[in-house]
């Protein structure tokens, strides 16, 4: 049935005021005030190439109330921050680059906000698949199955979406089918249906004078031909009712698209917005079916050789498609290399690393903030973060690892599209890297089950589901005291690592050092060593961070064979008894061929030499 809402809906374009021309949030969100002041030069891209000796977590002890750095950072600012702006971009890249910061400065601007409607459809023969898989698998009932996300959430989480990439909702549709149309996805019915919907809302708008309503949101991933048909479809209608007026046309954006352009949207350094484009010509490619026959290049006037029918412009358009993908890739394999590089000198440093992965707003951002007391941005709007950030962190109380390496990375969603993961590439092999996993859940988000099923999903996909994992269950403040207590007695019975916190009032964050610490206990190396006596405070330090074995007082120094974080391992690596027997035996060998040396004979030759002489 069709939804239209009382009233107009809030205007939610939430990624803030534009400042001097550029991108610019100005939103204070929490207690610790406004986070854009505070999004300072504590922040450094993974990719700073003086990352690895740099001690920056000398803001970790101060306490949130704490005034922060008054830095006026802006857009400008924050991009200083990535080495890559150093870099001079190439004319055309340049170009493309601020296409999109400036239609969207436009839109702000104008304060003319796009509206549109939402079709929600549910394949029952889908469900009905799932189900019978659950009965055919023995350990699964038809419940546990069942893990794709229902109508109603889709629903929930795509009017999120909307709101994220700044549409207006004006309209809801939804419908289960038995089978999906091939055609039209929808059923035939359902496509009048929307068409008179689009039809009413547009009446009112005109009373109104505000402007259209010509975007039809799909919650599904639409085929290139099924997309054309129902533009095909909506355009016929409207212009025959002429609503819109002959020039507006109705667009329909699956999906996909949607979330692709709140990449486009967020993308902030170079290397998001290469990646953002790259998965956005791929979008594009099969769905370029503008056939301009008439501006066929007749070449025949050129000729022998030459005649005969020329490029089409759909022709050309795909090869600059395909070349500008080709460029694209080779930009992103550069950046990778660079990260690559990174990430192998931040190795150098023995520094566990742990990477913050969770479903979109779960609240990594917020999270890596607390503890790190800087201002990472956090906010309420899904994918804020595109870029990982990583940062050097001494948490108290730890003892095994005080100092480890976070990573705040790009937020999952269900159905990830797959462009977007392959174009990500570089993004995501910082998760691939990490030494321990952080899966931040958001269990005040009813789905929140289901959200950890398909961030699983992703991990498992590129590569990195074999990590060591810890669950924390964040917005424990959202829920009421008996729930979070379900969830605190969840995580405390859970076989692997996990804790109930919440990010935002700090609770629970004490817990979650000392899971991290068990999980990353799992991560000391094993030392044979033999340190000499002077070595007291060495001695002390294995004590306190590592676990001893054995260990024994012997003539030449303290023997001890045990496990340590493997930073220190790197250390004590010159006392290890591999090391201090090949010195010995050096030493030796050079004793021996001492002792080799006849010093009598030597003596008597001497003698024997003195005694010819003489
Ligand atoms: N009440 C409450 N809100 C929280 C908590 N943690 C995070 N939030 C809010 O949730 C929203 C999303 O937080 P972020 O930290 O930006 O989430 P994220 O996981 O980094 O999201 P993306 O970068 O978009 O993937 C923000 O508005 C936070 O203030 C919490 O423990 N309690
Ligand atoms: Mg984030």
């Amino acid at each position: 049935a069709a939804f239209i809402p009382s009233g107009p809906l809030p205007i939610t374009n939430k990624r803030g005021s534009f400042h001097n021309d550029k991108l610019f949030s100005s939103k204070t969100n929490n207690e610790f005030g406004n986070l854009q002041d505070v999004f300072d030069l504590q922040i450094i891209q993974s990719d700073d190439p003086s990352f690895a000796g740099r001690d920056i977590d000398g803001l970790s002890n101060s306490s949130p109330a704490a005034p922060f750095f008054d830095i006026e950072s802006d857009y400008d600012e924050i991009s200083i921050a990535s080495p890559f702006l150093a870099v001079p971009l190439d004319d055309d890249e340049d170009r493309m680059l601020t296409e999109r910061e400036d239609r969207l400065f436009l839109v702000n601007n104008t304060q003319k906000v796009e509206s549109c409607i939402l079709i929600g459809v549910e394949d029952l023969s889908k469900v009905r698949r799932n189900k019978k898989a659950a009965r055919n698998s023995e350990n699964l009932d038809a419940d546990d199955f069942n893990l794709d996300f229902s109508l109603e959430e889709s629903m929930i989480e795509m009017r999120e979406l909307i709101k994220t990439a700044g549409l207006q909702l004006r309209g809801e549709i939804t419908q289960r089918l038995q089978e999906i149309n091939p055609k039209t996805y929808i059923g035939t019915g359902k496509v009048v249906e929307a068409q008179t919907l689009l039809g009413k809302i547009n009446e009112d708008f005109e009373k109104e004078g505000a402007s259209p309503c010509c975007t039809v949101v799909f919650d599904a991933e639409l085929t290139p031909g099924q997309q054309k048909a129902l533009e095909n479809a909506f355009n016929k209608k409207v212009i025959e009712n002429d609503f819109l007026g002959s020039d507006t046309v109705v667009k329909v954006v699956d999906r996909t698209a949607l979330i692709l352009d709140i990449f486009a949207q967020h993308a902030k350094t170079r290397e998001g917005k290469l990646q953002v484009d790259l998965a956005l010509h791929e979008y594009r490619k099969p769905r370029l079916t503008r056939m301009w026959t008439h501006l066929e290049r007749q070449s025949g006037a050129g000729g022998v050789g030459l005649r005969g029918p020329g490029e089409t412009q759909l022709e050309v358009d795909k090869r600059i498609l395909r070349d500008r993908i080709l460029v694209l890739k080779e930009k992103i394999d550069g950046v990778q290399k660079q990260r690559d590089l990174h990430r192998r000198s931040r190795k150098r440093g023995g520094l566990p690393v742990l990477a913050l992965v969770g479903y979109t707003n779960a609240g990594k951002s917020t999270l890596l903030y607390c503890l790190t007391r800087a201002g990472i941005l956090a906010e309420d709007i899904l994918f804020a973060t595109l870029d990982p950030t990583t940062r050097k962190v001494k948490l108290p109380g730890y003892k095994t690892h005080p100092e480890v390496l976070l990573t705040d990375t790009v937020g999952f969603i269900q159905k990830l599209p797959t462009q977007l993961v392959a174009a990500f590439r570089a993004t995501l092999e910082e998760v691939r890297e990490a030494d321990v996993l952080v899966h931040i859940v958001d269990v005040s988000n009813s789905s929140w089950r289901k959200q950890e099923v398909s961030v699983n999903k992703v991990l498992q996909e590129i590569g990195a589901g074999d990590k060591p994992i810890v669950r924390v269950f964040n917005k424990l403040d959202l829920l009421n005291k008996e729930d979070a207590e379900t969830i605190k007695c969840e995580a405390a019975l859970s076989e692997g690592f996990a804790v109930g916190v919440s990010s935002l009032t700090g609770d629970g964050l004490g817990d979650f050092v000392a899971v991290v610490e068990t999980a990353l206990s799992g991560l000391l190396v094993p030392v044979e060593l033999e340190l000499p006596y002077s070595c007291g405070q060495e001695i002390n330090l294995i004590h306190e961070v590592g676990i001893i074995e054995t260990i024994d007082y012997r003539e030449q120094g303290t023997y001890i064979l045990g496990k340590v974080p493997r930073a220190l391992a790197m250390k004590l690596d010159q006392y290890s008894i591999a090391n201090v027997n090949s010195r010995r035996q050096l030493s030796e060998s050079i004793d021996s061929v001492q002792d080799d040396i006849d010093w009598v004979a030597l003596g008597k030759g001497r003698h024997e030499k003195e005694n010819r002489t003489s």
